[in-house]
């Protein structure tokens, strides 16, 4: 059945040029180890991504929304954080027209969502909006990325048994990883399973610990592009903060991080910071 015509975004051709020189190549070197890697987040002026910890804020207006969209059409997978995907139940999919589901044929330029859930928390599969549209055929079903001691623990469960033919049984799947540390995987584990699983390019959504252990000194050089829309709001205390741990040389603190190749594009009342990881800044 044919979209309903109010879900469907426009993005238009003007607007796609100014963001070229960071998006992903359509050509990428097969001996790279990792997929593109494209950090992108919707921000208040005061670095919030979110009200309060568990809930969702919309801070991209109509323009920049459509822009996210677009930027979903160029990578193949989008990846958030489990915290996320409890608090927002995102769709994860591209609602931009032409798109598979949208217009266009098939899956085409859909993204495969993929979800860190180490633990195994993200459970009612039958409630998520993305199970549903990948059943719908509007978008593709996810790869969750498990703990591997956690699944094969959890697996002696019938309701996680059955949870996995859900996801198996829409087309989606899972990857196991080894932590690294805590309960975290190490980002060249993630990328690593990422190009595995025959992702080319990702773009990363967040959440909030997603986006901050990106920007930290260690995973930083594993970005390729940063897309960042800013919404002229403020949300005060208490939000998801985007701001990285304090990072200090000898003793004395320094900046964490700094963009280069730097590009500021307005779309409607917010505008969007493009830019490239500076390694030397
Ligand atoms: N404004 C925006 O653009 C966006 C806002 N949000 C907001 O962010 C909030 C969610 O952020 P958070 O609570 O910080 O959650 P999160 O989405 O960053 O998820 C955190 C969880 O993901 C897993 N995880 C993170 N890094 C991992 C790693 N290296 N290895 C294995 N697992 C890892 C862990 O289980 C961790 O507890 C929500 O309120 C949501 O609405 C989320 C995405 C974008
Ligand atoms: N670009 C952007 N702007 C905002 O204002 C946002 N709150 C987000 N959040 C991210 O988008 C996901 C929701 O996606 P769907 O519309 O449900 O497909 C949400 O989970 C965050 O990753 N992004």
């Amino acid at each position: 059945m044919a979209a309903p015509t109010r879900d469907v975004l426009y993005y238009d051709e003007s607007q796609r040029t100014p963001l070229t020189p960071y998006l992903p190549s359509q050509i990428l070197s097969s001996s790279s180890s990792k997929p593109h890697v494209t950090l992108t987040f919707a921000t208040s002026l005061d670095s919030s991504i979110a009200l309060a910890p568990g809930t969702q804020t919309h801070l991209s207006g109509p323009s920049s929304k459509a822009m996210t969209h677009f930027l979903r059409s160029c990578h193949s997978a989008i990846l958030i954080g489990v915290g996320t995907a409890l608090a927002d139940n995102p769709s994860l999919n591209c609602r931009l027209s032409g798109v598979g589901g949208y217009g266009g044929s098939g899956l085409d330029n859909q993204p495969r969502p993929i979800i860190l859930d180490p633990s195994a928390r993200w459970g009612d599969l039958e409630g998520r909006k993305v199970i549903q549209l990948a059943r719908e055929g509007k978008g593709k079903a996810p790869i969750i990325f498990f703990r591997r001691d956690v699944w094969e623990e959890r697996m002696g469960d019938e309701e996680f048994r059955e949870r996995m033919k859900v996801l198996e049984e829409c087309g989606g799947g899972y990857y196991l990883v080894a932590p690294a540390k805590g309960e975290k995987f190490a980002w060249v584990d993630i990328l690593g399973g990422l190009k595995e699983v025959g992702i080319r390019s990702v773009m990363i959504e967040g959440g909030g610990a997603v986006i901050n252990e990106l920007l930290g000194p260690e995973n930083f050089p594993l970005v390729d592009s940063v897309i960042i829309t800013i919404a002229p709001t403020w949300l005060g205390r208490g939000g998801v903060l985007v701001s990285p741990e304090e990072r200090r040389t000898n003793g004395v603190q320094v900046p964490v991080g700094r963009l280069t190749d730097v590009k500021w594009v307005p779309l409607g009342e917010d505008v969007v910071c493009c830019g490239r990881p500076n390694l030397n800044g």
